[in-house]
């Protein structure tokens, strides 16, 4: 369904400074795939995105997406796919239901059959109490759940949806994503592959739980790339906490480094476990060894036997599975939190306007 070889995009900004946005990438989705695009604000994942939807000319390499060149046949590519952009890109003064049919007569439907796809989607997507509202008068919910459906208008095999939950409430976003699903389901039910998705998002539990494939990008390239689960497993791990005495730790953690399953063991013993910043002498009574381990829970049982059978005392276990923050961590050294949790650009792409070629 796409796929592009050595895809970059370099901007000029000036005589002296080229940005590049996009470095090389290689990537393969095929039909009926959901997949994440996840990294850090500037990591390239907007770039690539709109090149994808031939909103952007390439620099240089090459992409096809649904079996079309996106530089030789953007037309084709573009009948090809739905996009939601960033932002809320339904115009203000048009009710809800009128957006939809126009959408659908732009693609090339006629007015009856512009119609009953509109009553259609706003079925699916929950839409249809709010069929008569102007687009200016829905929640940010609400609209969120249009634009998605704007994009879904010519019933595409592809869609590519650009952070569609950015700036939404956890119970919104929820929401939206189970009506995404649903139509995803549905489409499968009905014509055989399911819509392949691809979306860009700053959550990283919203990659984790919806995505089956996560592509990590960060500086332009992509640095990890497989489902979620597998990427935790091979770049994180499990998290073990084994809290002891101070004066146990050093032969805890000996232990710890014995299990087969052991990455990396760290000793930390400053008491203050609570993050209170209160540690005094009265509470120096236990440190804990961390333990990254390929798998936490198998591991356990073993770490305590060990434990018991050297005469430490392990006075607390903690096992936390692996987050893709920590897969982020593992790859880069730096936190995605705290990189990436700045969703403030709001540029609302228009397939109609912005093609740069
Ligand atoms: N039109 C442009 N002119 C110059 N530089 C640009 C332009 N568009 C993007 N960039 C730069 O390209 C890099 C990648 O930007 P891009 O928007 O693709 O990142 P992103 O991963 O989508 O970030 P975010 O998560 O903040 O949306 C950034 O350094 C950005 O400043």
């Amino acid at each position: 369904m796409i796929r592009t070889r050595g895809l970059t995009k370099d901007f000029v900004v000036s005589r002296h400074e080229t940005v590049h946005a996009v470095r090389g990438i290689d990537l393969d989705v095929e039909a009926g795939e959901l997949v994440a695009v996840l990294g850090p604000n500037g990591a390239g994942k907007t770039t690539t995105m709109r090149m994808l939807t031939t909103l952007l000319a390439p620099t240089s390499g090459t992409a096809h997406v649904a079996g079309h060149d996106v530089t030789t046949a953007p037309h084709r590519v573009r009948a090809a796919i739905g996009y939601v952009g960033q932002g809320n890109g339904a115009a203000s003064v048009q009710q809800v239901r009128d957006e939809l049919v126009l959408q659908g007569r732009v693609h090339g439907l006629d007015r009856r059959a512009a119609e009953y796809r509109a009553d259609e989607l706003l079925e699916a997507l929950d839409l249809a109490p709010l069929a008569r509202r102007k687009v200016d008068s829905l929640s940010g919910g609400q609209r969120r759940r249009l634009d998605v459906a704007l994009g879904l208008v010519q019933a595409p095999p592809l869609l590519f949806l650009d952070e569609p939950s950015t700036g939404l409430d956890p119970h919104n976003r929820a929401n939206l994503w189970e009506h995404v699903l649903r139509l995803r389901t549905r489409s499968a039910e009905s014509s055989g592959p399911p819509t392949t998705i691809v979306l860009t998002t700053h959550y990283l539990d919203e990659a984790d739980t919806m995505a089956e494939r996560v592509v990590v990008v960060d500086h332009g390239e992509v640095i990890a790339d497989d489902t979620a689960d597998a990427l935790k497993a091979d770049l994180a791990g499990d998290h073990v906490a084994l809290q002891a005495a101070p004066e146990h730790l050093a032969v805890l953690a000996q232990i710890a480094e014995r299990d087969a399953g052991t990455r990396e063991v760290a000793v930390d013993v400053t008491a203050d476990h609570d993050g209170a910043g209160d540690a005094g002498p009265d509470r120096l009574s236990t440190g804990v060894v961390s333990v990254r381990s390929t798998d936490g829970t198998r591991a356990v049982p073993g770490l305590l036997r060990a434990a018991d059978a050297a005469g430490v005392d392990v006075l607390g276990v903690q096992v936390s599975r692996p987050t893709l923050d920590d897969v982020f961590l593992a790859l880069t050294g730096r936190s995605l939190r705290e990189t990436a949790l700045d969703p403030s650009s709001g540029r609302t792409p228009d397939l109609t306007k912005e093609v740069a070629r």
